[in-house]
Parts: C-alpha cells; structure tokens; sequence
C-alpha cells in the first residue's frame, strides 16, 4: 500500500445482526481488497460442489468458517480504499476492548458506517452505538439502511427508517444531511459499489461514493503538543528515552518540555522516528526522544509530555459526562474503578453523582440521584486516586475522554467537561 491518499479509520457501528460484517464483507470484495488467491480458491470450492454461479454469500460464509477455524479474516483492520482514501476498519463496538481502543488512540475511528437493518428498524444497540460514537467525537455517519431485498426493496419503509434514525441522530445533535442515508443490501450488492437497479425510485450516492466524498480529517496541530508515554526505555548512547505518539502539537529539538503528572522537565535533545533522527515530530507519529537530564525514574508510562510553558493539567477532580454501558449493578458515589485514559491506568473514586441527562439531548432528568445503572448518560464528578493528567475535551479532545473498566470489562465511557486542576 502506497501513501499517496490520506487515511481514514472507519468504524462499523449497529445493532447485532444487522449486518456489520457482511457489510465489510462485501466492501472488501468489490473493491478487490480480498486477496486474489482467497476468492480464487472459494471460486474453485464453489464449482466443485456445484453452487453454479459464485455467490457473495459463499465468500461470507467462508470467511465466516475461516474465522471460526482462527484463520481470521475478521472485520476489524481489514483494509480497503476508494479513490480519495484509504481505510481501515476499526473494531466496531460488540467487540472485546473496542471503547478501550478508541480512547487509548490506538483505533481512534474518524467517521463510522451506521448500519441499520430496513426490516428491524432502529434497536437499543443503534440508540448505544450512536451515542457512544458522539461520545467518543466520531466525525461523520454515513447510515447503511441495510437488508432491502427482505422488506422488497420498498422505499416507503426505506423512508420510514430514515425518519427513525433522524430523530435519534436529531437528540445527539449529530448533524448528518439527507444524501448520507443510503437504501443497501449488503447481501445482494445493492447501492454498495455499484447502483441498484431495484430502487430506482434512489438516485443519491452509493456507499463507496458516499464514503469517498467524507471529508478528509483534520489533523489537530494548533492545540498545544500532548505526547502521552507509553514506555520509558534506557538506550545504551542515548540514555533514558521516552516512547510515545504524538496526539497534538508537535516537537522539535530544543523544545523545553514537562512531563506530568511526574513533573520532571528538560530540554529535548534529538527525536527519532523509524530509527531516524528527525527535526519534526506531528499528530500521529510514534517517536523515541531524549531529554536533557531526565533518567529513567523521573517518569513514566501514563505520563505525558507538553510544552514546560504549557504543561499538561493534572486533575485533583474533574467533571464527566459518562454513558453507562454496561454494568452488573448500579453505581453509586463512592464507586471506584480503574480509569483508561490516553496511555494512563489510575483508579479514580466516583465522588459525586451530580445529575442524570437524557442520553440523547443532554437535558437534566434528575439532580443528584442515588445510583446510574446501564444505559444511563450522567454528569459525574471524580477524583483520581494517583495523579492524572488529563484535558477538558473542548480544549484537547484527543486527551479528553475515558474508557472505565472493572471486572474485565469497559462499564463506561465518558468525556471531560472541566479539570479542577491539583
Ligand atoms: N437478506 C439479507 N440478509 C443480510 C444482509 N446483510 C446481512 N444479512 C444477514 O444478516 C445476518 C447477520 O449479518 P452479520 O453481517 O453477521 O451482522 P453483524 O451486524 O455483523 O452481526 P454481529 O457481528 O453479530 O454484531 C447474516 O445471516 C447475514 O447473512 C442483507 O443485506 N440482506
């Protein structure tokens, strides 16, 4: 794969079997992003057991049998590209860690395929995944309204979903125009790749048009630099050197930096890249670098780095806007988990409930309640255990949101709304 187009993660959000992965099933055929000796071998297979014509779904079956068998063509990091980008799938969120992921940047999804199925309607997990998507600054949805060959391809119950979508679209205030609603099966091909000739009453853009025309994603340059640790190394010749990605801002040789919530600074000597020295270190690149008088115990993973004239906020408090996803029981003040945020681990007490909002508009619907429980959206005021450097998302998105997991599992995800600094 070249680079001559930008790059886009896309993620695939809908409730279960409403056909994620059929979906990404039939992207990766029609833009040939299966390789050539996998469909030649299922063409093959098909023939000698007499399916007659090679059908899409023989494929899906297959690559479901592969999956089965642990010969993993699974949909997550499957790659694809249209004439402006390339794509990667990111995990959609039924799979295991994938709130996790978002937030720790390591699949930071820039837009998402929301894919509703035309004969089931919108369904708890679409109401979840739109929300979580909102929560987690998704950029642009693009709705599949899937499965059209099972309600015959009728566009009044097309736009019957449509409206049904809109509204929950229209309380999360997620602005999305017309054209970004498209009539599809993912089964049979229709209005993914190639326009379908049983909805001619359609005459907007096809999925892969839709999903070329997104708009390309920013990167954030002018917030302040954000590079979060994940390791701390000693190199013989170079000393101690801190790894990590650069979320925002950038780096330069002769920076003076500050490391928080360690609170260690100096001046960075050389950065490298892909084992090169470089001058220039920007949103998106993993760099190695070496800072002037820092030894290895001066810092660590979870730390992150920032200009010394504008370091990083640690938090004594902050305020959330959290979505409860799942939870056994309910959560009460004084509940205390571990907090993933960025490369950071802390343990962080839920000090108050402040108040529960309507997941979709933010309203108030009840002022310091005595537990939230799954599904729930509320505003929450928590104190870290150890310290936490941590941004109000309208200031820093990329370092502003959070994933809370206990037993094994994420119960929440969140974002902050303003830092009560230490
Ligand atoms: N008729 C019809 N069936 C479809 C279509 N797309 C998917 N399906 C079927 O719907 C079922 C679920 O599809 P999946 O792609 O596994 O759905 P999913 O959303 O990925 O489900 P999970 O991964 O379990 O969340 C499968 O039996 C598919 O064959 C479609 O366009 N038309």
């Amino acid at each position: 794969m070249t680079t001559d187009k930008p790059h886009q993660n896309l993620a695939m959000i809908g409730h279960v079997d409403h056909g994620k992965s059929t979906l990404v099933g039939r992207l990766l055929y029609e833009t040939e992003s299966i390789p050539e000796h996998v469909i030649e071998q299922y063409r093959e297979e098909a023939e000698e057991k007499g399916k007659g014509g090679f059908e899409f779904a023989y494929v899906m079956d297959n690559l479901a049998e592969e999956r089965e068998r642990g010969l993993t063509i699974d949909i997550a990091h499957q790659k694809f590209d249209t004439d402006a980008y390339y794509f990667t799938i990111v995990d959609c969120p039924g799979h295991r860690d994938f709130v996790k992921n978002m937030i720790t940047g390591a699949s930071q999804a820039d837009n998402a395929v929301l894919v509703v199925a035309a004969d089931d309607g919108v369904q708890p997990q679409t109401r979840e995944h739109v929300f979580l998507a909102r929560t987690l600054g998704i950029g642009e949805l693009v709705v599949a309204v899937n499965k059209m060959d099972m309600v015959d391809y009728g566009e009044a119950r097309f736009r019957e979903v449509v409206e049904e979508v809109k509204q929950l679209l229209d309380q999360v205030q997620f602005p999305t125009s017309d054209a970004s609603f498209i009539p599809m099966s993912a089964l049979q091909g229709d209005n993914v790749a190639e326009r379908s000739e049983n909805m001619d009453w359609y005459d907007g853009r096809v999925l892969l048009e839709a999903l070329n025309d997104l708009q390309e994603p920013e990167p954030p340059t002018d917030a302040p630099l954000r590079l979060p640790i994940q390791d701390v190394y000693t190199i013989e010749g170079a000393g101690t050197v801190p790894v990590g990605r650069v979320e925002t801002g950038q780096l330069r040789p002769g920076d003076d930096v500050s490391f928080q919530p360690s609170d260690a600074s100096g001046e960075v000597r050389s950065i490298e890249m892909h084992h090169e020295e470089v001058d220039l270190a920007e949103p998106g690149d993993n760099v190695g670098f070496n800072v002037r008088g820092i030894g290895k115990n001066d810092i660590r993973r979870g730390d992150v780095c920032g200009p010394a004239a504008d370091p990083p906020t640690v938090a004594e408090t902050f305020q959330a806007q959290i979505f409860v996803m799942q939870h056994p029981s309910v959560i009460t003040e004084g509940y205390t988990p571990v907090f993933h945020a960025h490369t950071a681990q802390v343990a962080c007490t839920v000090e108050s409930l402040d108040r529960t909002v309507d997941p979709s508009s933010g309203e108030v619907l009840e002022s310091n309640p005595d537990y939230i429980e799954t599904g729930d959206a509320a505003v929450v005021t928590v104190r870290p255990q150890k310290p936490l450097s941590i941004e109000p998302s309208d200031e820093i998105p990329e370092l502003g949101s959070f994933a809370v997991r206990d037993m094994g599992q994420t119960v929440a995800a969140g974002r902050v709304l303003s830092v009560t600094e230490r």
